[in-house]
């Protein structure tokens, strides 16, 4: 298994979110979280990425297994797009970048400031990234978001790639990616019922 969950709880802010989610995911496997807006797919893949610690429960991986990518495409938005995927090698040890670049179409925009790029550029090279870090279990959190239709299909190749390597995936999203071995969880069953009435951004899930 690349990455097993057993029994976990997850909290954002002051509230406890989601209880007993188990799962796990082997290699070349894809999950694809499901769930209405406000049932806490961000919040499970924050916990697994260790960005929030777990109220409860087990997360079973390698170290430094879990590549996470969020909402926000977290690019140094001074540098250029070679100097960005450059910076990620050299944190996530020394990746030649010329793959990410070539699985997401990035050439013509090498010496271009990541800060002067479109939503969907920025977004490819956030992609990119995850190429880059060279770890196996990929946490993505609406990663198509703002991109077409033709690096929609980019992305979902570069995700067959890495889980024909061995790779594993955790990916929540509304659309459908076309991955036909994915398999499926819905989180709703696991929303947590005592979630605080006091908190501004609790949305009862019924
Ligand atoms: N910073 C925060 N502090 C407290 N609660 C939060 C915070 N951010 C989100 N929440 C709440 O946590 C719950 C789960 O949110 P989360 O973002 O994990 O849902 P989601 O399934 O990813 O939703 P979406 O499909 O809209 O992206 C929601 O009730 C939300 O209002």
């Amino acid at each position: 298994m690349n990455l097993r969950v057993t029994d976990l709880a997850c909290a954002r802010g002051p509230a406890q979110i989601l209880a007993g989610v188990s799962f796990a995911v082997a290699p070349g496997q894809a999950l694809i979280l499901r769930g209405p807006n406000g049932a806490g797919k961000t919040t499970l893949l924050r916990t697994l990425a260790g960005l929030t610690p777990p109220l409860a429960g087990t997360i079973e991986a390698d170290p430094d297994a879990i590549a996470y990518a969020a909402h926000a495409d977290g690019l140094k938005s001074q540098l250029t797009v070679m100097e960005n995927l450059l910076f990620w090698a050299g944190v996530f040890g020394t990746r030649d970048p010329a793959p990410a670049i070539a699985a997401f179409h990035l050439t013509p925009l090498l010496d271009r400031r990541a800060g002067e790029m479109s939503a969907g550029q920025k977004r490819r090279l956030s992609l990119a990234r995850l190429l880059v870090t060279g770890r196996p279990v990929w946490c993505l959190d609406e990663p198509t978001v703002s991109l077409d239709a033709e690096n929609v299909a980019r992305f979902a190749a570069a995700v067959t790639t890495h889980l024909a390597a061995g790779g594993s995936a955790v990916i929540a999203t509304h659309i459908d990616l076309g991955l036909p071995d994915a398999t499926t969880l819905d989180i709703t069953p696991f929303v947590a019922k005592r979630i605080r009435t006091d908190d501004p951004f609790a949305e009862r899930m019924g």
